[in-house]
């Protein structure tokens, strides 16, 4: 059958198309796109929620020469579709295939790449800046969803941009839906935008518009845009900021997207701000009939919906903390949940089905969310914050200022640390244990398999005297037996998991596992090893470590995080006592300095160099080369 799409090899080939033949496009690009994922999973639902919008953008607007930045960036799959890389979205998410998100490297359309939330207004007021400087760039468009414009940077970006009066584009991509229903006082102010006086004089007026002969038409929607323009110039809070507000318009409805868009970019002086109206998952009735609409699926049938099951038999370790917390706060009354934006990505939607009034959804808010957490704790009580190793990034000075500098107890259950797989490199959570240690007061734990994380959450329930926090990766435990009751572990406590000797394995945290295959390998060689669980970065066990170092020719550290982490620690304490003067052998395995892309997290472990093969054989050379007892 004849298809548009077919045809289309570039948003340029858009500019041949009727307005007719594009919303026929949209609908053909839609089809393709869920056809795309249902073979390799991703962000499904909000990419459904921006064909028509997707389609207007590059038919209006003059891509790339425009810089259309996509916020987040996981509803791209339409834009990475027209901009010439249809043919790889079969290698989506996946190792040296397409990133799930925009991606500079990736296409000249990709003008930004994002993957963490709030940052489009920011970056196309750059260009913006840029162009009225002279550099050779064209307009620019900010693609914003209603839960990304709920992160307070995305407010320092209208404050700015909005005083400059600079001419910049900003599309509100309002679906109602964060990755939970939404949360927020914007939330419901947008809300209001839409649904009120305002937008049914809009659909009286398009309703008139679609009966109209072309010439009146174009009257009636002037008259249209003049009169709702008066109505909504009562001062949305985008005019008051600076900006021209213009909607709501139905983000669906291609005529209306197109004249909308044509009408601004002709006449924009300023920056103008585009409130559109879109449904998540829209045409894909799985999709738009799920409660969290097909925010991120994995491989599915598409005729039913029916998603493939991971396969995995132990729970996950999100599922661990949200249902070991639940079980604690049942006898402390003085628990409470903290989560940006993902109560159900952290496992705090278990605990909320429980106690619905302890746990708090902040929005894509984790500079607020730390700090609401240091308020609760400085008020006695105990809040446990609830954010991915990545997303915790956003609150580190708050991490400083507010809770380790003033030693407030608050607790932070940081999920997806170390290397996460199909989100790839934006998503890694490489950093946490280097900002972390640094600090003064904090407690920094990991967890070796989900046993440990029971006994970590009910060691950090009891403590009181300062910060804690405790990282596990992202995906399913090793299935080890989980206790009914968590230990409460001596802080600063590490442990031997297999006694050994001349070499000495060192592990933090999850990679755990990978040390003991590693052991075995090096006993395969004749060679006897150690194999000891940190537990803590910070307080370090300078009790094991100084025995290690002092019984064993070789010492190796091993984490799941990037350079300057608990490797340094040890290191740090290593030298400073005097250990590193005599004949030991020392090294830390990290993540390597570089930036390492999607692929299967085993596969990613391996890019880094950090596999039981990669252990033992740093072990075995470490103990060939140790230096010779004098
Ligand atoms: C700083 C940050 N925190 C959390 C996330 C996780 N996250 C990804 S998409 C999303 C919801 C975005 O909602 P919205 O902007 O409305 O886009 P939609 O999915 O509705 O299209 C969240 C919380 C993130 N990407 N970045
Ligand atoms: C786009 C985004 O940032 C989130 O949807 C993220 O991809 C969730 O990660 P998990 O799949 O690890 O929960
Ligand atoms: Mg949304």
């Amino acid at each position: 059958m004849h298809s548009l799409l077919d045809e289309i090899t570039a948003p340029s080939d858009l500019k041949t198309l009727s307005d007719q033949q594009l919303a026929q496009l949209a609908d053909e690009l839609r089809v393709d796109v869920i056809e795309a994922v249902s073979r390799t999973g991703g962000h499904l639902g909000s990419s459904l929620g921006v064909v028509e919008l997707t389609v207007a953008l590059h038919a209006v607007f003059d891509t790339p020469k425009d810089k259309l930045i996509w916020d987040v960036g996981h509803q791209c799959y339409p834009h990475k579709v027209l901009t010439g890389r249809r043919a790889g979205m079969g290698t989506l998410r996946q190792e040296g295939g397409l990133s799930g998100f925009t991606k500079r490297s990736e296409s000249p359309y990709d003008p930004f790449g994002a993957a963490h939330s709030s940052t489009s207004i920011s970056a196309a007021h750059g260009f913006t800046v840029a162009r009225d400087l002279g550099q050779d760039t064209g307009d620019a468009i900010a693609v914003i969803g209603d839960g990304s414009i709920s992160a307070g940077m995305a407010y320092e970006a209208l404050n700015n941009a909005g005083a400059e009066g600079r001419r910049m584009f900003v599309i509100l991509n309002d679906n109602e839906m964060s990755i939970a229903p939404p949360v927020g006082a914007m939330s419901k102010y947008m809300s209001g935008l839409a649904g009120t006086a305002l937008a049914q004089l809009n659909a009286f007026g398009q309703d008139i518009e679609t009966v109209l002969p072309g010439p009146m038409r174009d009257h009636a929607r002037r008259a249209r845009e003049l009169v709702t323009g008066a109505v909504a110039s009562q001062g949305t809070i985008f005019e008051e900021l600076g900006f021209e507000y213009i909607g709501p318009i139905d983000g669906h409805d291609m005529s209306q997207l197109l004249s909308v868009l044509r009408s601004a970019r002709t006449r924009a002086k300023g920056p103008v701000l585009i409130h559109c109206c879109t449904v998540k998952g829209k045409g894909y009735a799985p999709a738009e009939t799920s409660a969290d609409k097909y925010h991120g699926v994995a491989k599915f049938d598409v005729a039913s919906g029916a998603q493939m099951k991971s396969g995995a038999n132990a729970p996950s370790y999100t599922t661990v903390f949200g249902q070991t917390l639940t079980q604690l706060a049942e006898k402390d009354s003085k628990i409470v949940g903290i989560t940006a934006a993902m109560p159900s990505g952290t496992g705090l939607d278990i605990f909320a089905q429980r106690f619905a009034d302890r746990m708090f959804d902040v929005g894509i808010a984790e500079q607020h969310g730390v700090t609401f957490a240091a308020g609760l704790a400085a008020s006695g009580l105990k809040p446990f914050c609830a954010i991915y190793s990545t997303f915790l990034q956003r609150g580190y000075d708050q991490i400083v200022h507010d809770v380790a500098l003033q030693n407030l107890p608050v607790r932070f259950a940081i999920d997806r640390a170390g290397l996460v797989g199909a989100d790839g490199a934006t998503h890694a959570g490489a950093f946490d244990i280097g900002f972390l240690t640094a600090l003064p007061n904090m407690v920094v734990m990991a967890a070796a398999d989900e046993a440990e994380l029971v006994h970590m959450i009910t060691t950090a329930a009891a403590h009181d005297t300062g910060p804690i926090a405790f990282r596990y990766p992202r995906g399913t435990g090793t299935g080890v037996s989980i206790p009914q009751e968590g230990e409460l572990l001596q802080i600063g406590k590490g442990r031997i998991v297999r006694p050994g000797a001349e070499i000495a394995l060192l592990s933090f945290g999850g990679h755990l596992a990978e040390a003991l295959k590693a052991a075995d390998l090096i006993s395969a060689q004749g060679v006897d090893a150690t194999v000891a669980d940190a537990r803590f970065a910070k307080p370090l066990d300078h009790a094991l470590i100084s025995k290690l170092a002092k019984t064993h020719k070789v010492l190796i550290t091993i984490e799941q995080g990037a350079q300057g982490g608990f490797g340094a620690m040890v290191l740090h304490y290593l030298a400073d006592t005097g250990l590193l003067d005599g004949p030991l052998a020392v090294r830390s395995m990290t993540l390597p300095d570089r930036f390492i892309d999607q692929a299967a997290p085993d596969a990613m472990y391996a890019d880094a160099g950090l596999t039981a093969t990669d252990i033992a054989a740093t072990a075995l050379q470490a103990l060939k080369r140790a230096p010779v007892s004098v």
